[in-house]
Parts: structure tokens; C-alpha cells; sequence
């Protein structure tokens, strides 16, 4: 049974100061890199063979301190990356309009096809982290991969495995550098592919970490 992790990079910059990210970037704090060295510690303990990362600059820091400590190099999958948010990207959140709040919110209410302009909808997201994800299927036998993600993304790949629409990811609380945990299995008992193990765990963290709404 390939079982696959699923980490959320560190916290940022930009998740302190509530400034939405999507596919921009900001460093990860200090506080970002020390989550990065406890979740690198755990993935070591757990025998990561693989490290699959977002390209984004975020998520590349925090693979590369999980790879050191697992002794694997690091591979880039654009697939991982975060909600393109489009012209909202950047923004701080206090500082949205009405208009802006509402296409931000039907991301997450249920609009069919619901983006923020020049954004992505979270089908055409929640698709290419099926791919990724999909693609650790061809890894040799034994492999014990990790993939390094973000928020949404993660939300998105984990409800929809669990049979939730896209739109509910809201429903997950990942924090910064969370481990989750998604098996690949054919039991005739659970449902036959991938199934979930664990969304969300924090107890390899020392101190608090933030969600998505920065609590
Ligand atoms: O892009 C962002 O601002 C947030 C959105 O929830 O995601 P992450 O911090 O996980 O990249």
C-alpha cells in the first residue's frame, strides 16, 4: 500500500500579515523555517524516500530543509502549487471591496465555476493535485513520498479524495507545515483507492501554527 504525506510549507510573510499569496510568493519567517526543521525531523522518522514540492519559493525552502534531513533530493511539480488567484494575488485581505470579498467567496460557496478574474477555479486546481498526486503511483515499489504544498490545494486534493465538491475545503484546517497523510489501497472493505489517513496533524510542531485564516 503506497501511503503518500502531505505537508503545508511554513509559515510566510505574507500568512502573518494576511496578504494573499496564491502562485505570488513571500519568505518564510523565522518561525516558518524552525516548523520547516520539526516537520523535516518527523519526515525523517518516517522514512521519506521522496520529496515532490510546488515550485513556488515557499514551498522549495521548506522541501529543501525536509530533504536535508532525509538525505533525498528535491523535485518540482508546478501541479502543486496554489490557487492561481489571479488580480487578488498579493492584496491583503482587510483591504478587499465588497466585488473583491464576493469573488473570493464564491470560490468556497458553490458557484459553478467560481474564480477570482485571471484566476483559476478550484475544479481546474483540485485536477492537476489529482494528477500530481496520481503521478506518485509510478514511483518504485517502496517508495515513501512527500509532497509539499499549500493550503487550499491540499484542502482541495484531501475533501475531494473524502467526496467532497472542490468548494468545501474550506471545511479543512491545514495549518502551516501540517501532515496529512493519503494511502493508496485496494481493500475490498475501504473504498478501493485512495483513502485518508490523517488531515491537519500538528502534534511534531512546539508551538502554535497558523491556518488559513491566520488563527
Ligand atoms: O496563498 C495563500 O495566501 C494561502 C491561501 O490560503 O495559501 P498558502 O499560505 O498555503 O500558500
Amino acid at each position: 500500500m503506497l501511503q503518500v504525506y502531505l505537508v503545508r510549507h511554513g509559515e510566510t510573510l505574507w500568512n502573518t500579515e494576511r496578504r494573499l499569496q496564491g502562485q505570488s510568493d513571500s519568505p518564510l519567517t523565522a518561525n516558518g523555517e524552525h516548523q520547516a526543521r520539526q516537520v523535516a525531523e518527523r519526515a525523517r522518522e518516517l522514512g521519506i524516500t521522496h520529496i515532490i514540492a510546488s515550485d513556488l519559493g515557499r514551498t522549495r525552502r521548506t522541501a529543501e530543509i525536509i530533504a536535508d534531513a532525509c538525505g533525498c533530493d528535491v523535485r518540482e511539480d508546478p501541479r502543486l502549487r496554489e490557487l492561481n488567484m489571479g488580480v487578488l494575488e498579493q492584496r491583503p485581505l482587510a483591504s478587499l471591496s465588497d466585488e473583491e470579498e464576493g469573488w473570493r467567496r464564491a470560490l468556497v460557496d458553490g458557484t459553478v465555476d467560481g474564480r477570482i478574474p485571471q484566476g483559476e477555479s478550484m475544479a481546474e486546481m483540485s485536477a492537476r493535485m489529482h494528477a500530481a498526486l496520481n503521478g506518485c503511483l509510478e514511483l518504485p515499489e517502496g517508495s515513501r513520498p512527500l509532497l509539499v504544498s499549500h493550503g487550499m490545494a491540499l484542502g482541495v486534493l484531501i475533501g475531494t479524495i473524502l467526496g467532497l465538491a472542490p468548494s468545501a475545503e474550506r471545511r479543512l484546517r491545514l495549518r502551516n507545515c501540517s501532515i496529512s497523510r493519503v494511502d493508496y489501497q485496494q481493500s475490498p472493505w475501504l473504498a478501493p483507492g485512495w483513502v485518508v489517513e490523517t488531515a491537519g496533524e500538528v502534534t511534531h510542531l512546539d508551538g502554535p501554527a497558523l491556518d488559513e485564516l491566520q488563527r
